[in-house]
């Protein structure tokens, strides 16, 4: 496919988004019926989409339209390229652009160019302050691959020395000691030895760096309550070799993969339907907005609502209570959520602790899309001793 053809593809794809139809669905359904679409076509194509859904509200005003055309339009006249190389006719390319198609558009201000809804960018000024922006810029990018090197098996400067001998360049950052960021071919990583033999793991630099921040003395029982896929259960594991971990979900599905990379990674995972006994660490990663991570999943600030918000805070709240339960006296309960938004993080530390005089607060922070990896928020809660 021609660059070009790139473009009216993608128009044509965020026309079925328009229309309702999920990005992952209609991106899938493309790619299952363009057999002559190569796998760097079906890559710049969903580039081209994703680009457009994070900018969702700029690339429409800056277009002059809410339909895919327009979109495209907008979002090449916002990275400074002149449409008509592209929209020329030839081929599978998008038609000349129309006299009124010229006209159209200005360039986006307030909430639009923060490509962010109205009520979510008051949030972010009454949450964030002088942050808000930077943020709600920094949520219009495409986020960075980092890595994080397994000490269970090797150090960061030999699992950066076998990726770069296998074409895979790499940069260590500063939000964690052990995150590597991909600056070359992040396409092919997970089919190194490096990945396959679990010296390397896809996870963000800073859920990595919430780990970082969890204390490690006296783990000896730690609980994984809410462990997904398992990406900070594998964290914990590299950093606390000699503690016996346990990994629960409510949807124990979301785990289905984890005794493989556990395996992989060379760690020892025991998953748990029903946790018993009490633990030293008990780690919240909390269901949430993803508001931290709206550079990977952009659909989700277009869909977030004010009533779901306040659904997750109750199911936040509620998760909290059970964690407590299970922490031994000293203990530790880290709760963590991928929100930069305060009636997530700041507002649920504030109602626990109001509601358990024997508790305090530990260790805490809420890391920003601009310190470079997604938005993420940590506050470690120690509990009283009996
Ligand atoms: C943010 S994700 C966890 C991500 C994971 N910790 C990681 O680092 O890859 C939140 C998880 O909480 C789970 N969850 C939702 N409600 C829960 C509940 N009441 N109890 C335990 N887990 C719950 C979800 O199934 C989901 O897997």
């Amino acid at each position: 496919m021609t660059p070009a053809a790139r473009i009216q593809a993608a128009a044509e794809l965020i026309d079925r988004i328009v229309a309702g139809e999920a990005a992952e669905k209609a991106l899938t359904t493309w790619g299952r019926t363009s057999r002559f679409a190569g796998s760097k076509d079906r890559a710049a194509v969903r580039d081209h989409v994703f680009d457009v859904l994070r900018m969702w509200r700029s690339t429409a005003v800056k277009g002059g339209g809410e339909h895919g055309r327009a979109r495209m339009l907008g979002l090449l006249r916002l990275r400074g390229i002149d449409p008509d190389t592209l929209f020329d006719g030839k081929g599978h390319a998008p038609a000349p652009l129309t006299e009124a198609e010229r006209a159209a558009g200005r360039m986006p201000d307030g909430a639009d160019a923060w490509d962010l809804p109205d009520w979510l960018a008051d949030r972010f000024r009454s949450d964030l302050g002088e942050a808000a922006g930077p943020t709600a810029l920094a949520l219009r990018e495409r986020a960075p691959v980092f890595l994080r090197v397994n000490t269970l098996k090797c150090a960061l400067a030999a699992a950066r020395d076998r990726l770069a001998a296998e074409g895979v360049e790499t940069a260590p950052h500063t939000l964690s000691p052990t995150a590597l960021e991909v600056l070359s071919c992040a396409r092919g990583l997970v089919r190194t030895g490096a990945f396959t033999d679990g010296w390397v793991e896809l996870q963000d630099a800073a859920s990595q760096a919430v780990v970082d921040l969890i204390p490690p003395e006296g783990a000896g029982r730690v609980l994984d309550f809410c462990a997904g896929g398992g990406g900070k259960t594998l964290a914990l594991a590299a950093r606390l070799p000699g503690a016996a971990l346990f990994a629960h979900d409510a949807d124990p599905g979301r785990m289905s993969d984890l005794p493989q990379r556990a395996a992989r990674a060379g760690a020892k995972v025991t998953v748990t339907r029903q946790p018993e006994g009490a633990f030293d660490l008990v780690i919240a990663d909390v269901p949430c907005s993803g508001s931290g991570a709206w550079r990977r999943a952009p659909e989700g600030k277009w869909r977030l609502t004010e009533d779901r918000l306040t659904d997750l805070q109750s199911i936040q709240a509620d998760i909290l209570a059970t964690c407590a339960s299970f922490v031994a006296p000293g203990g530790c309960l880290a709760y963590a959520t991928c929100s930069v938004l305060a009636a997530e993080n700041e507002a649920q530390v504030a109602r626990f602790l109001a509601e358990r005089p024997g508790w305090r607060r530990g260790p805490s922070r809420q890391f920003l899309p601009s310190d470079g990896g997604d938005g993420f928020f940590v506050c470690c809660l120690i509990s009283g001793r009996a």
